[in-house]
């Protein structure tokens, strides 16, 4: 499925043609993951679909669903701007900015230098970056060329080895570890546990994906990690606010 995704990922970057730059105050996601609101740092995500669950939800809107994360205590809104497979849009971004203060990620599969541009002109103020998606020494310019344009980046590993290759060239900022399989989808929050100790001390860590209960919560921020970044859970829900307090309930 990954590659399905990327080959047609590739075709999309042929024609892409920059959009006008869209001007917001821009917002720091590490400085709000490092002073959450609950117990952890919370990335909530904004996504219709998946190639895994198929529609999550029959329709959204975006600027609704990323107030009522704000009010619940989220730390940022993680944006899908995917459409052949997240149904996504890349307008979303700017909509969400426009209602909310927090910092916003474009969550895509970023592979060239154009889309870090596009991205910046979107108006985000983060990007989420895949190890397994593109070579280390692509990953590592395109990481360069994010901080060069004013965005930070999530760097998402899923494994170890993938871990100890990006280290090899840089030292993100923000590393997440997501819990899914790319490739065969499949979930297990033992993948945090697995790969968080070969985390440096000084990068800050998301646990990503699969997250349903307090168990996980409790049982991630054991592991280490700092920050949580939640989808399917939250779309599904109608009372946002209850279902973040309940996730909490067991942390310290
Ligand atoms: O819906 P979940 O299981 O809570 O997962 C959220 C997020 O981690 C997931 O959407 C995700 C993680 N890495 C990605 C890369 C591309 C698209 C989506 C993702």
């Amino acid at each position: 499925m990954l590659n399905a995704i990327l080959k047609s990922k590739q075709r999309e970057i042929e024609t892409l043609q920059q959009p006008e730059r869209q001007m917001f105050e821009r917002k720091s996601l590490i400085e709000s993951l490092r002073s959450p609101v609950h117990a952890l740092g919370l990335i909530a995500e904004i996504k219709q679909a998946s190639p895994s669950k198929g529609l999550i939800v029959d329709s959204i809107n975006p600027q609704q669903i990323a107030m009522d994360y704000e009010r619940a205590g989220a730390s940022a809104i993680s944006v899908l701007t995917d459409e052949p497979f997240f149904k996504g849009n890349k307008a979303y971004i700017a909509e969400v900015k426009q209602a909310v203060q927090l910092p916003v990620l474009r969550k895509d599969f970023i592979l060239s230098e154009q889309q870090v541009e596009e991205t910046a002109r979107l108006g985000a103020d983060a990007m989420l970056l895949i190890a397994g998606t593109v070579s280390m020494t692509k990953l590592k310019q395109l990481y360069q060329e994010a901080y060069n344009q004013g965005l930070e980046c999530l760097v998402e590993v899923h494994s170890a080895e993938e871990l100890r290759a990006v280290l090899l060239h840089f030292e993100p900022e923000v590393i997440g570890i997501n819990n899914r399989n790319l490739n065969t989808f499949e979930t297990s929050i033992k993948q945090t546990e697995l790969v968080a100790p070969e985390v440096p001390e000084t990068s800050l860590l998301v646990s990503e994906s699969g997250i349903h209960t307090a168990d996980d919560v409790q049982q991630v921020q054991a592991a280490g990690a700092q920050a949580l970044l939640i989808g399917e859970l939250l779309m599904r829900q109608l009372d946002k606010g209850a279902t973040i307090r309940q996730l909490f309930r067991k942390c310290l």
